[in-house]
């Protein structure tokens, strides 16, 4: 679906110059569920604007097949306070100069995939954050894209909510067999939702994990086994407090 090379990202000249990302190599497989976890800083949203072509890259290509299509969805929102949420999730397709009559099935269609067609004529001020977040996601579906750009897209609901959000965007993903791109800080939510988790550390993707817990995950998978396993492992290859031991690898049961 998407085929990154060498991609390079730098910001400024001089003493100003920062170099953010480097040397970036990868792919996303169509219906694959692939996040990126990384700390604040560490060039996250600037690989996903140079995704959606937001930006340009400073060295390397992407690659995108056949012209796949692509959504975003922000850590915020961000809904129009004075349009219901129908006309907020149709937005996109007004802009493109969609039908009145298709834009309005496309919206509905949408919602009923987020489980909000009830919440269609309420206004943003008239949802709690998950549902706003939700409507959020709909506008993203509305497009019907092959790709969707998720950038923490749940990191200001709370933990439970979060939580039930994580299963909500499993069943809407394998409904729709979309491919999604998703960003987070979070391990567990990482190791919920993905097929692969890749580390970005210092500007360059420095290792990846194929997450080989079985599916459809379930509130069970946090007990599996290789769901602690996987989040050592991935504990470890973050940056550590200095004065603080690793996570040592779990003690194998005596046969
Ligand atoms: N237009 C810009 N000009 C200069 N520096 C920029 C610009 N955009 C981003 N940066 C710098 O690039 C680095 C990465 O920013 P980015 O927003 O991609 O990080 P992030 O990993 O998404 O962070 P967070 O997790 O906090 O959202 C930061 O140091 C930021 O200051």
């Amino acid at each position: 679906m998407i085929k990154v090379n060498n991609l390079g990202m730098h910001f400024g000249r001089g003493r100003g110059h920062t170099q953010v990302l480097k040397d970036i190599n990868f792919h996303l497989a169509p219906g694959e569920f692939v996040t990126i976890i990384g700390r604040s800083g560490s060039g996250k949203s600037t690989f996903l604007d140079i995704l959606m072509g937001l930006v340009q890259p400073s060295e390397g290509t992407v690659e995108r097949t056949n012209r796949a299509s692509m959504s975003y969805v922000f850590q915020k929102p961000a809904l129009l306070p004075w349009r219901n949420v129908l006309r907020n999730v149709y937005l996109p397709l007004q802009v493109r100069g969609v039908r009145r009559a298709d834009r309005l099935k496309a919206g509905m269609d949408a919602l009923r995939k987020v489980g909000l067609s009830y919440a269609a004529h309420l206004f943003p001020f008239q949802l709690s954050g998950g549902m706003a977040q939700r409507v959020a996601i709909a506008r993203a579906l509305a497009e019907d894209p092959d790709i969707l750009l998720m950038d923490e897209p749940f990191s200001a609901l709370d933990p439970i909510l979060r939580e039930n959000m994580n299963f909500n965007l499993l069943s809407l993903w394998q409904r729709t067999q979309k491919t999604i791109l998703f960003v987070t800080h979070s391990i567990e939510e990482a190791l919920i939702l993905s097929d692969r988790i890749v580390i970005l550390e210092g500007g360059r993707f420095v290792q990846s994990f194929e997450v080989d817990i079985e599916r459809p995950r379930t509130y069970e998978s946090f007990q599996d086994p290789r769901f602690s396993e996987l989040y050592r492992q991935i504990r470890n290859a973050l940056p550590h407090q200095p004065n603080l031991p690793r996570l040592a690898p779990e003690e194998e049961e005596d046969p």
